[in-house]
Parts: structure tokens; C-alpha cells; sequence
């Protein structure tokens, strides 16, 4: 296939983040998120599972860069499971926003914030104290839980009425809220997917990285490659433009390149697979 018009950089960094990619692909970090990036965004979080073509683009560029990382809001072993990440070598999991690192089947994860288990008791009646549409649903995801507004009568309004008394929740527990598509989840602080992403940058030595994303949680990874730019880390971004919501207009306008969704990101990935497996100077 190649890289087709569709999967090139608008923009001269991104164009340099590529260049640099291809050049030294073993100098490269491709990082990936979970929901609305590699799997299409669904009504029920535990039906979402990775696009057919993510699992075996992500094995064929494994071997042939520095890493390949998932780096998601969900827990790692979730998006291990729902991306079918088990037996591709090479892949790391930062999940939980990078509380936890799943690696060669292993998973390390801290302690749980104690103010997880302090908010899990009460928000049944918070939320039915604030009048919560029918078809709010809580996520309890161990280390944190998300409050979700998608399966609502008016998802936004509800996300809207349930946004301020949950970061003062949140709050009252030591807790942050982060923000997402349709959701509230209710974490601990202190972590963030840009943190993750310049850890793993760092500990790889990685001279360009390709990062792609969709959601809010996915800006302070932008931010952290744009910040490594003028570092010496070339770098990619790429906005998974939803198919079905609109996109986070703050991504799409930071991006270097836009598709249209997981089907566009595996385009990517198979593409860059593709060019990486072609005989080339240097390489
Ligand atoms: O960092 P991510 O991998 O993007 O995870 C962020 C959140 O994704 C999930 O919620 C989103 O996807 C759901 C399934 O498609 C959808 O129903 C929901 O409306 C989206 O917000 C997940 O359920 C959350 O726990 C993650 O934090």
C-alpha cells in the first residue's frame, strides 16, 4: 500500500517526525492509545475491543522499531486483552495513565489510592442525589472509577450536570477528575499519559516518536512530544478524528495528520509496516 496521501503528515514537523522515523526506525517510539484510536468507540466500554487490523500491524512494526506502546486510560491488562496485545512481542502497556506498565506478560502497578475506595462507597447516592439521567453508568476500574454519560437521553447535558459535582468528589478524596469522551473518571493524581510517554522516550533513548490519539486524556501527550521537539525528538502526531462524535477540536488543530479513525490509524500502522520492511539506505 505505501504511505497514500491520506497517511502524510500536513505539517513540516510532522513531516520531520516521519522523515526521522523512517530513517531510524530503531531510534523511534510509535505509541498508540486504546479507546477511540485503535479500537472505534462503542456504547458499552466492555464490548470495545482493538480494530481486526490493529493486533497484527502493531506485531509487524514491533520488530522493526525501538518500542511499540499502548498508552490508555483503561487498565493494562484490559487493553491487553481487548486489543489481543498478549503475544506480540515488543509491546509495552502503560496503563491507568501510566500508574501501571504491562511488559513480557508482567505487570507492575503501585499501590491503590485510598481515596478510590472512599469514592466508590458514596457515588451511588451522589449520583442519585443529583438527579443522574437514567443510563449513567459506573465503571469501576480498580484504581479509579469513571462515570459514564453516553448511554443517557442527552449525553452531554448530562456529562455537564454531573461534571462539577464530581471534582468536588474527586477532591474531597484526593482524587482529580480527568475528563473524556462522555465520562468522568474519578483517579488519583499525579500521573499523566505525557509523564508516561516522556518516561518510556527517555528510557529508550528514542530520537522521534510517533504519537496518536483522540481524546483529552491524549493532550498532555501531545504537549510532551511537541515540548521534546526542540529536544532533538522528531515527532509525529497523529488525531484519530472519530468516526460517529465529533473530534476533540484541541487534537485535531495540534495534529500533524488526521484520520478518519481506528480503521485510519491501522492504515497507518500497515503503511508504516510496509515502508519499514522495504530495503533502505542506511537502515
Ligand atoms: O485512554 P483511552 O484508551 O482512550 O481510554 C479512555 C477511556 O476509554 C473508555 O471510554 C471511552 O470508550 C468507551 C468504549 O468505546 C465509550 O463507551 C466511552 O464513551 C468513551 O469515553 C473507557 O471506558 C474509560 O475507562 C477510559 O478512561
Amino acid at each position: 500500500m505505501g504511505l497514500s496521501d491520506m497517511t502524510r503528515p500536513l505539517t513540516d514537523a510532522g513531516r520531520a517526525g516521519l522523515a526521522a522515523l523512517l530513517a531510524a526506525p530503531r531510534d523511534a517510539v510509535i505509541a498508540l492509545d486504546f479507546d477511540g484510536t485503535l479500537a472505534p468507540i462503542v456504547p458499552d466500554p466492555d464490548r470495545a475491543r482493538a480494530d481486526p487490523g490493529a493486533a497484527p500491524a502493531l506485531r509487524a512494526l514491533a520488530p522493526r522499531v525501538g518500542a511499540v506502546a499502548v498508552v490508555t486510560g483503561r487498565p493494562a491488562a484490559l487493553a491487553v486483552e481487548y486489543g489481543g496485545l498478549a503475544g506480540i512481542d515488543g509491546v509495552v502497556v502503560l496503563g491507568h495513565y501510566g500508574a501501571e506498565r504491562w511488559e513480557n506478560g508482567r505487570l507492575t502497578a503501585p499501590p491503590p489510592h485510598p481515596g478510590v475506595a472512599a469514592v466508590r462507597a458514596e457515588l451511588a447516592e451522589r449520583l442519585a442525589a443529583l438527579g443522574a439521567p437514567e443510563g449513567t453508568w459506573v465503571e469501576d476500574k480498580g484504581r479509579s472509577v469513571a462515570v459514564h454519560t453516553r448511554r443517557t437521553a442527552e449525553p452531554t447535558a448530562a456529562f455537564e450536570l454531573l461534571r462539577l459535582p464530581m471534582e468536588r468528589l474527586a477532591a474531597e478524596h484526593g482524587l482529580v477528575v480527568e475528563p473524556g469522551r462522555l465520562v468522568l473518571e474519578l483517579r488519583p493524581p499525579g500521573v499523566d499519559k505525557g509523564a508516561a510517554l516522556t518516561g518510556l522516550l527517555r528510557e529508550r533513548g528514542a530520537r522521534s516518536v510517533l504519537y496518536a490519539g483522540d481524546d483529552l486524556g491524549d493532550v498532555p501527550a501531545f504537549a510532551a512530544v511537541e515540548g521534546l521537539r526542540p529536544q532533538g525528538v522528531a515527532g509525529l502526531l497523529v488525531c484519530s478524528g472519530a468516526v460517529g462524535d465529533a473530534p476533540v477540536r484541541e487534537l485535531a488543530d495540534r495534529a500533524d495528520l488526521v484520520v478518519p479513525g481506528p480503521a485510519g490509524v491501522v492504515e497507518l500502522l500497515v503503511a508504516l509496516g510496509e515502508e519499514l520492511s522495504r530495503p533502505a539506505a542506511g537502515r
